[in-house]
């Protein structure tokens, strides 16, 4: 199958528990709870989005004929050969991933040696095979993956509390502030829910603060 694709790019991961670690990440265009469009966003499953996710216009986006061909494209992108001591660590992000990431593109990545973490709404079904497992519910959105490496809630959304989360099977459960108008109060909220529930971290935003992509 063929794959769409908003950008790839070589950077570090400036979330979660992953943060600091020089990564590739490969952007799939299209999301099942946001048409990406500014004029839809107010009546959005998912209203809050601090990304560009439409069409296929980014640095190294396109159609990807097939996985192979998408699987070189993300190995070139990382700045050194691939070895046992350092494999490739690729984010599968967007847009919405798992509308497209397969079994096919994950045992392709495998085969070169990446480690494969992905970042989904959790709203579908994941493919075999991957490594590192981040999900973000959303207020809006059908939790259907509801175990993984980490949860990491965007916080606040006052009809998802953390405390409706915490039973579900994750290493780590993370809160990230909402960007937008009201960072500063979030990243006040999401200390203090922190500190008072020592269950969640704290994850910021680190590739906002240093300025990279
Ligand atoms: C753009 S999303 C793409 C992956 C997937 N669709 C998802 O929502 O998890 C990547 C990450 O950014 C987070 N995110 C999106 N908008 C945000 C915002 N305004 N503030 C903080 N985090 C945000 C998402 O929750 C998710 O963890
Ligand atoms: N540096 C960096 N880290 C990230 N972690 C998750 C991101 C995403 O958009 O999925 C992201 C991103 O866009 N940039
Ligand atoms: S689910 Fe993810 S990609 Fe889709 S609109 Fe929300 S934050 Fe953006
Ligand atoms: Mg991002």
């Amino acid at each position: 199958m063929s794959y769409l694709v908003k950008e790839i790019f070589y950077t570090l991961q400036g979330e979660g528990a992953q943060a600091g670690r020089p990564a590739v990440f490969c952007r799939f265009a299209g999301c099942n709870l946001w048409s990406g469009r500014e004029a839809d966003r107010s009546a959005a499953l998912c209203r809050f989005c601090d990304t560009d996710f439409r069409g296929t216009d980014g640095e190294g986006g396109g159609r990807y004929a097939d996985a192979r061909t998408l699987a070189d494209k993300i190995l070139a992108t990382w700045p050194c050969e691939a070895s046992a001591a350092v494999r490739p660590y690729v984010v599968c992000t967007g847009g919405e991933p798992l509308l497209q990431l397969d079994a096919a593109l994950v045992d392709a990545l495998r085969a070169r040696g990446c480690e494969v973490a992905v970042e989904t709404n959790g709203t579908c079904e994941p493919p075999a095979g991957i490594d590192w497992l981040c999900v973000s519910p959303k207020a809006g959105g059908d939790l259907v993956i509801r175990s993984g490496d980490e949860l990491k809630l965007v916080y606040p959304q006052p009809a998802l509390p953390p405390e409706s989360l915490e039973g579900l099977a994750f290493r780590h459960f993370f809160l990230q502030p909402m960007d937008g108008a009201e960072l500063v109060a979030s990243t006040e909220a999401a200390l203090a829910y922190c500190k008072a529930h020592p269950r969640w971290r704290l994850s910021l935003q680190l590739h906002k603060l240093l300025g990279i992509p």
